[in-house]
């Protein structure tokens, strides 16, 4: 492969990776949405915003698909969708 080669097939796979993103940023923002109206009706009917047993549930799934950083990325995410606590 030329050199021009090698650099033309990089650019079409970082394109590839700047809409993967696009389309990952998107999905959290939609989850961070769903997520916001589970917690305003859990708290309008007298709960609190976390729940801890879900929360779990959440990190489980994501370590048994991606491990030890899966933890860490679904931790991430529900500090996104729910702030820090
Ligand atoms: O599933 C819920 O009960 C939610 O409130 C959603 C969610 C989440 O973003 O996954 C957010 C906060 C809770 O602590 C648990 C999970």
């Amino acid at each position: 492969m030329t050199d021009t080669e090698t650099a033309t097939e990089i650019s079409t796979a970082r394109g590839r990776i700047d809409d993967l993103d696009a389309r990952i940023i998107a999905l959290v923002q939609e989850r961070t949405g769903v997520s916001a109206e589970i917690q305003q009706a859990r708290i309008e009917s007298g709960g609190r915003r976390v729940h801890l047993s879900r929360e779990m549930e959440v990190i489980a799934r994501y370590s048994g698909e991606l491990g030890k950083p899966g933890t860490t990325l679904a931790m991430t995410l529900l500090e996104l969708c729910r702030g820090r606590i």
